[in-house]
């Protein structure tokens, strides 16, 4: 089982940290829905130590979504020690994670993220610093390298290991990839084998097959999901079903997706308030109506609303169309 430090997962399901969309609303439905463990947006050391309110905010973990890993980047030692501080005594977060791994130019500039796999040395004194000053386990998120010339993640994963970072999550791509191509797992296994903490697998994981298929031909001990649980957290639910009894449950019913997808828009609103929940969500909901029947007719409508009660009266009217078109071709059947 997935352990990291002295917390347990009680699957080897993870959400990946995704930066406007694991907050808290999201992250307890994904949690609800089974998965291990969840990881929290990226939040910059630099606005941690100036903590405005809406960073603070984006520390808030809530008790029912642990175990939780929450992100930090920055680009020098010392304000990023600084910030894993914070996240180490003031939040309720269970593991502190380093990122490695953005390609977001935002990022790199400022010699954070990416950059450092360059260069094991500099990722050893990194992880060292952090580890050294906080107690809660470290772990860090990476890319398997630069570019296809600079692929350094088996010495990465060892600089983690020997600065006592407690578990690793390998993105199968090079920042210089960003998304394009394909994730090479190769490098997830020669990862897992180089070190004996765990290792997460992350990449073009869409389907609960794809999750059982990474962690056969990996042997990685998580399996890290991001781009495939937008708007389907039964994606996860599906994967830990899957893992765990080898049964593969079927897809939502476009009822059930609009349910959730409200739930979310709710927790949403609780959290940041009606007018930002609503606006956020509208590429959510993209996400949750992808592949329904007629759902193209009503993405304009949702892309202008900006009311809670409007947004769910357009999502339960196409619910309602559903049914009816589902009706329609029972009795012409
Ligand atoms: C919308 C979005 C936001 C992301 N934000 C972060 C982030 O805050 N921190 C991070 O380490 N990775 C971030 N990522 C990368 C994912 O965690 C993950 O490594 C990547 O999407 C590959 O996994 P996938 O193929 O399952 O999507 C983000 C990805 C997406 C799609």
């Amino acid at each position: 089982m997935l352990k990291i430090g002295d917390i347990e997962m009680k699957n080897p399901v993870v959400l990946a940290p995704m930066a406007g969309v694991c907050n808290p609303a999201f992250r307890l439905i994904a949690k609800e829905f089974g998965t291990g463990l969840v990881c929290a947006e990226m939040v910059s050391d630099k606005a941690i130590l100036h903590g405005n309110k809406r960073t603070r905010e984006m520390l808030f973990v809530d008790e029912r979504e642990k175990p939780l890993s929450l992100q930090i980047f920055g680009g020098d030692r010392e304000s990023l020690v600084e910030a894993a501080k914070v996240v180490d005594q003031e939040t309720n977060a269970d593991i502190i994670d380093i990122n490695m791994g953005c390609p977001v130019p935002k990022v790199t500039k400022c010699d954070a993220g990416a950059r450092w796999l360059l260069d094991p040395n500099k990722i050893h004194e990194m992880v060292s610093a952090v580890v050294d000053a906080v107690s809660k386990p470290v772990t860090v998120k990476m890319r398997i390298g630069w570019d296809a010339e600079h692929i350094y993640v088996v010495d990465n994963a060892k600089a983690v290991e020997a600065a006592g970072g407690k578990a690793i999550s390998v993105h199968g791509r090079t920042r210089e990839q960003l998304y394009t191509g394909h994730a090479d797992w190769s490098y997830i296994k020669q990862a897992k084998e180089s070190v004996s903490i765990p290792v997460i697998g992350n990449g073009d994981v869409s389907t609960p097959e794809d999750a059982k298929r990474m962690l056969e031909e990996t042997g990685c001990d998580g399996v890290m999901i991001g781009r495939g649980a937008l708007g389907n957290p039964w994606m996860l639910y599906r994967t830990v079903e899957y893992l765990k009894t080898g049964v593969l449950l079927p897809e939502p019913e476009a009822e059930e997706k609009i349910r959730i997808a409200i739930l979310h828009m709710d927790r949403l609103a609780a959290l940041k308030g009606e007018h930002v929940a609503v606006k956020e969500m509208r590429k959510h909901l993209a996400w949750y109506l992808k592949g329904l029947k007629g759902a193209a007719r009503i993405k304009d409508a949702i892309m202008e609303e900006t009311r809670r009660d409007k947004m769910v009266r357009i999502l339960e009217e196409f619910v309602a169309g559903q049914d009816h078109k589902n009706l329609e071709t029972v009795e012409t059947a």
